[in-house]
């Protein structure tokens, strides 16, 4: 049922929203250019762009051209000479033309919904000047009364989809009469969401938006004072935003009256539940007595069946769902380029410096990591990284999400306390630590970046043996990009060309100090110019040294090997015992990362640049074995393989989720079969 109706949704897209002057039908583009409509009067006052859109149609631009033509030679005869000046006004004009005609042909533009003037004016502000789909989907079913269950991709604006129809609802639209006012004054809308985070957010656009009605909000969360709260909730707002376990304890104080709500939101529902909020939830739907009185919206990014069982349970048979993923098989962003990288725990840290220097843009970076402790220690390691996680007192929590925010720092380490719907500006670049088993968590954690229709970078860090990529590929419709970790080499170069930038622009009055000495270093040196300026860059971008880091684990300093000889390697075992045959066994021991190749023909594994000469020399002694260094990783074998597949692996086995697990350096050789079942 719930597809049936989001077909319905769609075709609602196609077609050109209501104006504020239709009432229920919805008309397409060119219905509106045929019929010849005579304007029915608006039920809201929402100023009169869409009569402006209207009046603004071919015959009259000339019109209007001639107006802007007055207008504007006042103001720019002052700077223009009139030659310039008529070709300037030309331009403009064409560029309003443009402007006009743009603004009639999107559907989506604010004009074209009951959002009243000063609501509009506080979206122009923010530079929004039309609602991105899913919002256009649901505004005229949630202001026009009816239960909605939403969801869209991660960053497609699921908050706003509900903040505007709620507060044209209680200003302008059916509850405007039935809301409270004055001291003292209970709430019309609840919204509840999982952390304290996402509720300040969403608090937020409460306040800015709500503001511009005269409508008050408050935010009631965990770890802060209940006495401020409860001032609050005594003097009497419009909305309440809040985590289930605060509201419910002010519910339960007597502080909150829930008899005047016209509105209740759950948002990011699936992991309310998930992070055991089930009893707060249902207790706090419970305490509506009349379920008829009030409206129900449940959003989501992703809508597993236990989120869909709430919904059937506390919205009304006759609710209305906007999806805008359904059945597509992407489910994650489309604005974000998925890229996977492998790595080895103990690499983490020398390897994601290059990450972001590669791949961020110079913009903001998240890391995620399955642990606290690992996000403490990676924003301990990480120059200019600070750690966000569910340890930390929440006064610092705020402070570090608003450095974040603010720019003090630009790279935030995280636990999944920051996966859910946190919307932060400029966010170039996620980094996840490990291949997470949670596929919700991956599309969730990813959207943190590509939001609002910006592009962005999600770089998941995995381990071949333990990993199951072709799974998170499968159930979130995600394509990764298998890349190699960048090469110092390469970071290196670009490093040298931002140093040399540096360099042109130092002001000129350092060269008679330092002349002397460049002069007597070059007249001493065996070295070029060019190659002792090189050295100069090098030290100035940080560099003493320029070392290789392995395809395989991405440790400095390793090189990736792949044997083979010449017939099926079915274990790691076998590969063991085949390079005990030329090489002590201490050398053996010091592998890496041990992977068999997909097509069972081969294993990589890294070894320290400084044994390998010894790899490479010891083969000759050993028949038909064949060791190279490769320069691009083979595709490898994941760790769930079907039952009895045919290269080992035996079934599922469990994937675990490998908390604070021993990563990827190992490296223990092991006799026999026995010891290889838990690393594969
Ligand atoms: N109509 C719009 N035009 C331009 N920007 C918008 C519009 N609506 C929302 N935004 C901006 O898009 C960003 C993402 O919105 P929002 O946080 O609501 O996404 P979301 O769908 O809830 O994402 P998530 O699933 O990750 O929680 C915000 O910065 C918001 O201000």
């Amino acid at each position: 049922m719930a597809s049936e109706v989001s077909k319905d949704q769609k075709k609602k897209m196609k077609k050109t929203p209501k104006t504020p002057t239709d009432t229920h039908d919805l008309e397409t583009p060119t219905d509106k250019k045929t019929k010849e409509k005579k304007p029915k009067k608006s039920k809201i006052d929402s100023g009169s762009d869409s009569e402006d859109v209207k009046r603004s149609k071919k015959k009259d631009k000339k019109r209007k051209a001639l107006d802007l033509d007055d207008e504007r030679s006042e103001t720019s005869s002052e700077i223009c000479q009139p030659a310039d000046l008529k070709k300037n006004k030309k331009a403009k004009l064409e560029e309003e033309e443009v402007v006009v005609e743009k603004k009639v042909e999107d559907p989506n533009a604010l004009s074209n919904f009951r959002i009243s003037k000063p609501l509009r004016e506080a979206l122009n502000a923010k530079g929004i000047q039309a609602l991105f789909p899913i919002q256009a989907m649901t505004f005229d079913d949630i202001l026009d009364g009816s239960d909605l269950v939403g969801r869209a991709r991660t960053g497609q604006g699921k908050t706003l989809a509900f903040v505007l129809p709620i507060l044209e609802s209680l200003t302008n639209g059916p509850t405007k009469a039935l809301r409270k006012t004055g001291y003292g004054k209970a709430p019309s809308v609840l919204v509840l969401l999982p952390t304290r985070e996402l509720a300040l957010q969403v608090f937020a656009d409460f306040e800015v938006y709500g503001r511009a009605l005269g409508l008050t909000s408050c935010c009631l969360y965990g770890n802060s004072p209940m006495g401020a709260q409860q001032v609050q909730l005594k003097r009497g707002v419009d909305i309440v935003v809040g985590t289930p376990g605060r509201v419910k304890d002010h519910i339960e104080r007597g502080n909150i009256d829930l008899r005047s709500l016209k509105f209740r939101v759950l948002d990011e529902v699936d992991e309310m539940l998930k992070i055991g909020f089930v009893d707060d939830v249902e207790f706090i739907l419970g305490k509506v007595e009349d379920a008829n009185e009030v409206q129900t919206i449940l959003f989501s990014a992703t809508l597993p069946d236990w989120v869909k069982h709430i919904a059937s349970k506390f919205l009304k048979p006759d609710k209305k769902t906007a999806d805008l993923v359904g059945n597509e098989k992407m489910k994650a962003s489309k604005n974000v380029r998925h890229i996977i990288i492998p790595c080895s725990s103990s690499a983490r840290s020398q390897l994601i410096p290059d990450i972001i220097r590669c791949y961020s843009s110079g913009g903001r970076t998240i890391i995620f990591t399955e642990t606290r402790a690992l996000a403490s220690e990676l924003a301990g390691l990480l120059p200019g990284a600070s750690a966000l996680h569910g340890e930390i007192q929440q006064s610092q929590r705020e402070a570090t999400l608003k450095g974040f925010r603010s720019g003090k720092f630009m790279t935030l380490v995280a636990t999944n306390v920051a996966a859910r719907g946190l919307d932060i500006d400029d966010v170039q670049l996620i980094i996840q630590c490990e291949a997470t088993s949670d596929v919700e968590a991956y599309i969730h954690r990813s959207g943190r970046t590509g939001r609002a229709g910006k592009s962005g970078v999600a770089v998941m860090l995995y381990d071949p043996r333990k990993s199951n990529i072709s799974r998170i590929e499968r159930e979130s419709g995600v394509k990764f990009e298998y890349l190699s970790a960048p090469q110092p080499a390469d970071v290196a170069k670009a490093a040298g060309k931002e140093a040399a930038d540096i360099i042109a622009e130092i002001s000129d009055s350092v060269i008679p100090a330092f002349k002397a000495a460049a002069e007597e270093l070059l007249n001493t040196s065996d070295l070029s110019p060019a190659e002792l300026l090189a050295k100069a860059l090098a030290k100035a971008a940080g560099y003493s040294e320029i070392k290789t880091r392995s395809l395989l684990t991405s440790m400095e300093n390793c090189v990736t090997l792949l044997l083979e000889c010449g017939r099926p390697i079915f274990s790691p075992s076998f590969v063991y015992n085949v390079l005990r045959r030329f090489l002590p066994e201490e050398k053996v021991e010091s592998i890496n990362g041990l992977t068999l190749t997909a097509d069972g023909k081969g294993a990589v594994f890294d070894v320290s640049a400084e044994h390998l000469d010894e790899f490479l020399a010891g083969q000759k002694t050993a028949h038909g074995v064949n060791l190279e260094v490769v320069e691009a990783l083979p595709p490898l074998q994941e760790r769930e393989k079907p039952r009895g597949g045919r290269f080992g692996g035996g079934g599922r086995g469990g994937f675990s989720n490998r908390r604070g697990g021993g990563g990827f350096s190992g490296g223990r050789g092991g006799r026999g079969n026995g010891n290889f079942g838990r690393r594969w």
